[in-house]
């Protein structure tokens, strides 16, 4: 047969295509074998430090199953003696102690490989790869977290974890013994009769494309039904996290409408694979018995003419019985196999993520800036425009700047950039003349205090939640800093104060409280640079007021950065960068740039014209 890559391919024996067809719906015996070999990298990487232990109860799987194969072709020296002219007695009761021996043999093997099962190192393994992903989550560079949908990041975390490693153990020792007891049994039986071992070899592949169907089937339904698990799993997270938005403005039946599709779809998806996966199942096993019985009756042919002895068709009538059961068996667990396997490459999809590199450390630069972007440019992953291009700026110690420019012009991705969310293609960010790529994450972070307008408390005390800005400070110093916020007004209105735990007033606290309390985290954070996404633009004239004394005693004796939305709050800014399409058209102060009459005068006058108007 023509390799559709060129080249010859020689055919593979049937029993082996049909061994490795066990494992990859493949159409070719060196695919099932690559498929075979993923799968095993695949489940080693996941078991990470215990990789060692998981190799060794592969191994004992397959003591077990040349075991039990050995056990069974006892049979036919045991029905030889036993149908002796007068029964050869010492003979029967040796096959028969060497065949508890080899019973007990699997038994001793299987129980120690099962040990990676009932010794916890399962759960441990499990556990070690939730920190481990978990850890990289951290270290994910932000730009690629934010493309994942939440559900799909937590069901990797939650059920994918388990679908690949809770079954691995018995799922690995049904395998091997699919393929090990028979092995063992047509090796032995060729010794006894190269004819039957023969037909055995035949018979067996007979299974393959009915296999390979129902691997086919349930690839599909693995496929379709991931896709369509993430998409209801996301939607429901969406859901009942926008619950509030979505009563507000009255879109709750349009929205859940969205839900019920993608549950109808999950239910096609589940009702498509049953009825694809049952049919194959059944012909499997029927099959299987029609062939082993087709072996039979070559067998009594074969006793007919006396070419074999008719202790051996008997030994063989016991043997065929007990080798369709690991096949039945495993052609039940092929879901699960399935199911595995998907959870194994959503896994590595993950981990294969690179982290953002760490550069070594130089030299401080003497008198360096607080920022500096030098010639940076950037392109978000999956978009043709670049965000930033041939940006560059020096930012004093201790002053004031404002990003300003219309809509999508590339303040935020400043800021991003600045927090290290992504690395630029192209150019250097610096904190005080150090490449922020030479700085581990927490040391950045160190330097850094952000302030969004979107506030994201935890479901923990107020305490805390302001403890977060530096966690080993103490009490005294976040009631310090919750104070410099104006923070403790409402504080002292809430039933325990500042121990009141976050989940009990719920959304009862109004955007300008939530902004004092990120805040109050900012100053008892400390950091020498401030960075702000205006954080008043979305505040009434009296929360306003007071949010911004409370940025006043943050920005007090700072770097400060903010990204601004309204011109007229940062009037007194120490410089105006000015964005247009990714590039800084214009900096200085607000009255130079008025003079100068430019794009910043523009704008100006524009957010003028519409203050008139609301006016
Ligand atoms: N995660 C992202 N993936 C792809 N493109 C993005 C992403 N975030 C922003 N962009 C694009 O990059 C450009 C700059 O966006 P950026 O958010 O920096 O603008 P901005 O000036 O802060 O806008 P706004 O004032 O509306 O917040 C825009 O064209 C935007 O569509």
């Amino acid at each position: 047969m023509a390799d559709p890559r060129g080249g010859a391919r020689v055919d593979p024996s049937p029993f082996l295509v049909w061994s490795l067809g066990m494992t990859a719906p493949s159409s070719s015996a060196p695919e099932a074998i690559a498929g075979v070999l993923v799968t095993w990298r695949r489940l080693l990487m996941v078991a990470g430090p215990e990789a060692r232990r998981y190799r060794r109860a592969v191994a004992l799987f397959s003591l077990a199953a040349v075991a039990q194969g050995l056990a069974l072709c006892c049979l036919f020296p045991l029905f030889e003696a036993l149908l002796a002219g007068p029964p050869a007695w010492g003979s029967v009761a040796l096959w028969l102690a060497i065949m508890l021996g080899a019973a007990a043999a699997d038994l001793v093997f299987s129980w120690h490989g099962h040990a990676f099962e009932y010794d916890g190192t399962i759960a441990d393994v499990t556990h070690a790869l939730r920190l481990d992903l978990g850890e990289r989550l951290r270290r994910m560079p932000m730009e690629i977290l934010a493309r994942h949908r939440t559900g799909d990041v937590s069901t990797t975390l939650g059920s994918h974890i388990d679908e690949a490693v809770v079954p691995m153990g018995t799922l690995s020792q049904v395998m091997i013994r699919t393929v090990g007891v028979p092995l063992t049994v047509i090796g032995v039986t060729a010794f006894i009769s190269p004819g039957l071992a023969l037909a055995l070899a035949l018979i067996l592949p007979l299974a393959v494309p009915i296999y390979r169907h129902q691997r086919r089937a349930s690839a599909r339904e693995r496929r379709e039904g991931a896709a369509a698990h993430a998409r209801t799993e996301s939607d429901l997270i969406e859901y009942t996290q926008g619950l509030a938005v979505l009563r507000a403005v009255s879109q709750t039946g349009r929205q859940a409408g969205r839900l019920r599709e993608s549950l109808a779809a999950l239910r096609r998806v589940q009702t498509e694979a049953l009825l694809a996966s049952l049919a194959p199942a059944l012909l499997m096993s029927g099959l299987m018995e029609l062939g082993l019985l087709a072996v039979l009756g070559l067998g009594v042919l074969w006793v007919s003419n006396g070419s074999l002895a008719l202790s051996a068709l008997a030994a063989l009538l016991i043997i065929v019985m007990r080798l369709g059961e690991p096949l039945a068996l495993f052609s039940e667990l092929t879901k699960t196999f399935d199911l595995m396997e998907a959870a194994l490459e959503r896994l590595e999809a993950l981990r294969s993520v690179p982290s953002l590199p760490l550069l070594p450390a130089a030299p401080r630069v003497p008198d360096a800036p607080a920022v500096s972007f030098e010639h940076v440019s950037f392109t978000y992953a999956g978009t043709e425009t670049p965000a930033l291009r041939d940006v560059s700026f020096r930012l004093a110690p201790r002053t004031l700047t404002a990003l300003v420019g219309p809509s999508g012009s590339g303040k935020s991705t400043v800021a991003r950039l600045l927090l290290r969310h992504a690395d630029p293609q192209a150019g250097v960010i610096s904190l005080q003349g150090q490449d922020i790529r030479t700085l581990a994450p927490e040391t950045l972070m160190r330097q850094l205090s952000v302030v969004f307008q979107d506030v994201h408390l935890f479901n923990e005390s107020i305490l805390e939640n302001i403890r977060m800005g530096r966690p080993d400070a103490d009490d005294a110093a976040v009631l310090d800093a919750a104070r410099a916020a104006h923070c403790l007004d409402f504080i002292n209105r809430l039933p325990q104060g500042i121990h009141t735990p976050v989940g009990d007033i719920g959304g009862s606290l109004s955007g300008g409280e939530r902004q004092r309390l990120s805040i109050a985290r900012a100053i008892l954070k400390d950091a020498p640079l401030v960075l702000l996404d205006e954080p008043t633009a979305a505040l009434d004239t009296e929360s306003e007021r007071v949010v911004q004394s409370a940025i006043d005693a943050l920005v007090q004796d700072r770097t400060v950065i903010v990204i601004a939305h309204r011109l007229s709050t940062v009037v007194a800014a120490d410089t105006l960068l000015v964005f247009d399409q990714g590039r800084i058209v214009e900096q200085g102060s607000h009255g130079a740039l008025l003079a100068e009459g430019g794009a910043y005068a523009a704008l100006w006058r524009a957010q003028d014209g519409l203050k008139a108007w609301h006016a």
